[in-house]
């Protein structure tokens, strides 16, 4: 056990976990203090990223507003790290709440037009970008809660994979998943890797190979979220569940979250160059672009009817 603390010091104080003991002021807020009064808001806004900080209960929400689908393009992800980046540099916020500002999706995943038809550099950039944001959301210190009020497949379902808990409007319509195949396409061993740790290796096994898209009841049936509720009643149990967290010492809790992490974010780290590469190289063959060239057509096409 004394190794492990020491590892996990060790860790706390390591690039990829700096930000864990930067918000480590130790509860100051219980459930009883919570007060959501509009003069405490602070707002902060880019063009598809929108911040509202409580600095009196320490809760931030970052809603996406990339529309028609809050797709993660290269933008997006570039926009979503600068407010990641300002928020883990504010002592007053000690959680996030990631939802979106558009009805009926929470992200549709990665932007396939940055993937389509584009030059290796552009994709170079944009997995870079990706695996940017899925560092500094995975190995926050700070406590992070999906609010999914839409459809969230693919990345869409990594960035909820990366919070600390899934809030999920009790919806059939909604789905979440790792669908990647469906598309023709692989997710990368960190995609596969979040699911595994969040619903155990048998339902990844299947699930990534199906390409399943679980609707909120079959979601909450597996564990790939943690709680349905109705529309009406998402963000605030979302508020009320990040004070809740609140109540454990900011530090004794960060400690924990980065050793149960440690070896997934590992693995990135130790194989992010490769990743990059096997990126590339996947979306540089001409089936790869055909697959993706005739998802983006379905697409379009069943709209269209
Ligand atoms: C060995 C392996 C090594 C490395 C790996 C290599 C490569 C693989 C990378 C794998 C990682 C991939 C991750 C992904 O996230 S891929 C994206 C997956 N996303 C989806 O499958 C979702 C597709 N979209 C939908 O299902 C629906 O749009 C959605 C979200 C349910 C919303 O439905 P609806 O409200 O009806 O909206 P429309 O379908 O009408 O769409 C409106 C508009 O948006 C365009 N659009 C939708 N999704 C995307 C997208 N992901 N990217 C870009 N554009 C998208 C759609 O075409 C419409 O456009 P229009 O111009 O017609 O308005």
């Amino acid at each position: 056990m004394a190794s492990v603390l020491r590892q996990a010091a060790r860790l706390a104080s390591s690039r990829c976990l700096t930000q864990l003991s930067a918000a480590s002021s130790t509860s100051r807020l219980g459930a009883s203090s919570y007060n959501f009064s509009p003069s405490s808001r602070n707002a902060s806004t880019s063009s598809t990223i929108k911040v509202q900080l409580d600095s009196n209960t320490g809760v931030a929400i970052m809603m996406f507003q990339n529309p028609p689908v809050n797709s993660m393009s290269l933008d997006f992800m570039t926009e979503f790290v600068i407010a990641w980046d300002k928020l883990e540099l504010d002592k007053s916020c000690r959680g996030i709440i990631l939802t979106s500002a558009l009805p009926n999706v929470f992200s549709a995943g990665l932007d396939i037009m940055d993937m389509y038809g584009t030059t290796p550099e552009h994709r170079t950039a944009f997995w870079k970008a990706l695996q940017e944001l899925w560092l500094k959301v995975y190995g926050s210190g700070k406590i992070v809660v999906a609010a999914i009020n839409g459809a969230s497949p693919a990345g869409g379902c990594l960035m909820a994979l990366s919070c600390d808990y899934r809030i999920m409007i009790d919806n059939p319509k909604y789905k979440i998943g790792i669908n990647e195949t469906k598309l023709g396409i692989v997710a990368p061993f960190w995609f596969k890797d979040c699911l595994e740790n969040t619903v155990g290796y048998r339902m990844s096994e299947m699930s990534v190979q199906y390409g399943i898209l679980y609707n909120s009841a079959e979601a909450l049936k597996i564990g790939l979220v943690d709680q349905l509720v109705p529309e009406d009643k998402l963000i605030s149990t979302a508020t009320e569940t990040m004070i809740k967290w609140f109540a454990i010492p900011d530090y004794a809790r960060q400690i924990s979250k980065a050793m149960v992490r440690k070896a997934t974010m590992d693995k990135m780290l130790a194989g992010r160059e490769a990743d990059i590469t096997n990126f590339v190289t996947f979306t540089n063959k001409d089936s790869i672009q055909k697959s993706l060239g005739m998802y983006m057509e379905m697409l379009k096409g069943r709209k269209a009817k």
